[in-house]
């Protein structure tokens, strides 16, 4: 999305914009139906206003509803503006450049000769990201290749492809073995048939890696998502070009059907869907597809399962439990830590956080799912579901009140829960961190988003710093191995923001989303 404030860089460009509410800009949910939104290269655009001080500006614009950095995409249209045909036309074949250069179908043709070569001839491009048929090698004989390419390896495209770390488009984070696995046992144990993998490829990789090992396994998967990389991999019914903030399918109505078909098999029984989205996407466009794709669910239905609802797993963050629930009220938050491999802090091991802070959101009532007791997980008989070790039942609260696996105090004065170090001010009247301005900024520490105390006296200032610091020399060791292309021509960096922006937006992508 872009939105007023940055410079423009070429035709559609002009304003710009931050990402979630924090920089002050909306989405507007209720837009007219009957005037449909300007289209860029990734669908229909969404329609934005910015909101200083509480009031929402009268102007407002249309921008990309994927891409939060304007250099992946600069799409802004003032929605009272009537653009010229000249600049209807730019855009036109603007949007067509920004195609993916192979159409679905030939993507599955190509798939299949490529998996009837024999093994020597199987190459991989890892600079174009791309398999190579023998007519393709030329062009890439310069190029960082792997031969040999395996049917496991074919099976495992997330291993194959890099992960598109672009925080503010992609934020690809994989999944750790551990989740991952957990999440297909979890799935399995409570008897789901289908998955609806959205932003979820590595998930989708291992039920088809379950279901190829284990012929008793009926477990299906169909995979959504914007990374066109995928589309090399699967057949027409196992994967769509999508986008999940705009419920829009890239390859039109047949893309759309696929989608419809899977969800409404056997009258939609066993259907789960799984969506892990970028954490620094908006709440409200995601929940207003997925309900999109609920309502799809519903109309394979019969008349008396009208009441029933998808089940559906919503992977996020923690802090972003009142506005899931706020769009979902049936759904609750497991205590389960979902881990990743490519992320700092969100990982196990040395340089990760020991404590993610993203949890699965759920409507499927959560005594029905036991988390792993092996690492660490308990039942609690009074709350009716498992939860962290540390977090303890309070008898005042009567809940396992912890939302981030640390062990919770109660506070006689909030009469709830709060966080080990936090101390009752009385100057605020509630508690908070224990060195905080009494007077602190309304809108809270743009690091973690506790409203007590400003970004200087963020106490999770260290941790940030060496987060970033690891992700720097990460990325730099990456980027001297191989110059990476993506396929949405989404780009790694964006040299048009300040230092001081860019900083902000690392320590916003590492603690608050
Ligand atoms: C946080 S990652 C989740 C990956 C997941 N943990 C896994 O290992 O399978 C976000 C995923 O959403 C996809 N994605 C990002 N923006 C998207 C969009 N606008 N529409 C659909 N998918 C998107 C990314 O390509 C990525 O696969
Ligand atoms: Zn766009
Ligand atoms: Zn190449
Ligand atoms: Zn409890
Ligand atoms: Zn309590
Ligand atoms: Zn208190
Ligand atoms: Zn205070």
């Amino acid at each position: 999305m872009a939105a007023p404030g940055d410079a423009p860089c070429s035709g559609e460009a002009e304003p710009s914009a931050g990402g979630r509410g924090s920089s002050g800009v909306e989405v507007v949910l209720l837009s007219d139906p009957a005037v449909p939104a300007p289209l860029c290269p990734h669908g229909p655009t969404l329609l934005f206003v910015k909101v200083s001080q509480g009031k929402e500006e009268a102007r407002r614009f249309y921008a990309c509803s994927a891409c939060r950095d304007r250099k992946d995409c600069n799409f802004f249209q003032w929605e009272d503006e009537k653009p010229s045909g000249a600049r209807l036309t730019a855009r036109e074949s603007r949007n067509q450049r920004g195609r993916p250069p192979l159409s679905r179908m030939q993507c599955v043709e190509r798939y299949l000769r490529f998996i009837q070569l024999p093994l020597t001839q199987r190459k991989f491009c890892q600079s174009c990201q791309r398999l190579l048929l023998p007519d393709d090698w030329g062009e890439h004989r310069e190029h960082q290749l792997v031969g040999d390419v395996s049917v496991s390896q074919l099976r495992r495209p997330s291993q194959l492809l890099y992960p598109l770390e672009n925080k503010k488009t992609n934020a690809q984070y994989l999944f750790a073995d551990r989740t991952c696995q957990f999440l297909v046992g979890l799935v399995s144990t409570l008897g789901f048939r289908r998955v609806l993998c959205v932003g979820t490829p590595r998930l989708h990789e291992l039920i088809g890696l379950t279901a190829s090992g284990d012929k008793k396994s009926t477990l299906k998967s169909l995979l959504l998502d914007i990374d066109f990389r995928y589309s090399q991999f699967y057949m027409e019914d196992s994967f769509c070009h999508y986008n999940m903030f705009n419920h829009h399918f890239f390859d039109g109505k047949p893309a759309l059907e696929v989608c419809r078909a899977f969800l409404q098999e056997d009258k939609g029984e066993g259907v789960i869907m799984v969506t892990d989205p970028p954490f620094g996407g908006l709440v409200e466009p995601l929940a207003v597809t997925f309900k999109k794709l609920i309502g799809m669910w519903k109309e394979g239905q019969s008349q008396d399962d009208s009441h029933q609802e998808m089940p559906i797993f919503w992977i996020f963050p923690y802090f972003f439990e009142a506005r899931i629930c706020q769009f979902f009220p049936s759904f609750c938050m497991l205590d389960y830590q979902v881990d990743y491999d490519n992320h700092a802090l969100y990982k196990h091991g040395k340089t990760g956080r020991k404590q993610s802070p993203v949890r699965i959101f759920t409507n499927i009532p959560p005594n029905k799912i036991p988390l792993p007791t092996e690492e660490g997980y308990r039942f609690c008989p009074l709350c009716q579901r498992y939860v962290s070790l540390e977090n303890q039942h309070c008898e005042h609260c009567n809940s396992c009140t912890s939302k981030d696996g640390r062990k919770w105090k109660h506070c006689f004065l909030c009469k709830k829960c709060v966080k080990p170090s936090w101390i009752h001010c009385s100057f605020c009247n509630r508690c908070a961190v224990a060195h905080h301005s009494c007077d602190g900024p309304k809108d809270g520490c743009f690091i973690c988003g506790e409203r007590d105390h400003k970004r200087s006296s963020c106490p999770n200032i260290s941790t940030l710093r060496k987060a970033s610091k690891a992700v720097r020399k990460q990325k730099q060791r990456k980027s001297n191995k191989m110059k990476m292309e993506t396929t949405e021509g989404q780009s790694m960096n964006h040299p048009s923001v300040t230092g001081r922006r860019k900083r902000r937006e690392r320590a916003h992508q590492y603690l608050c989303s």
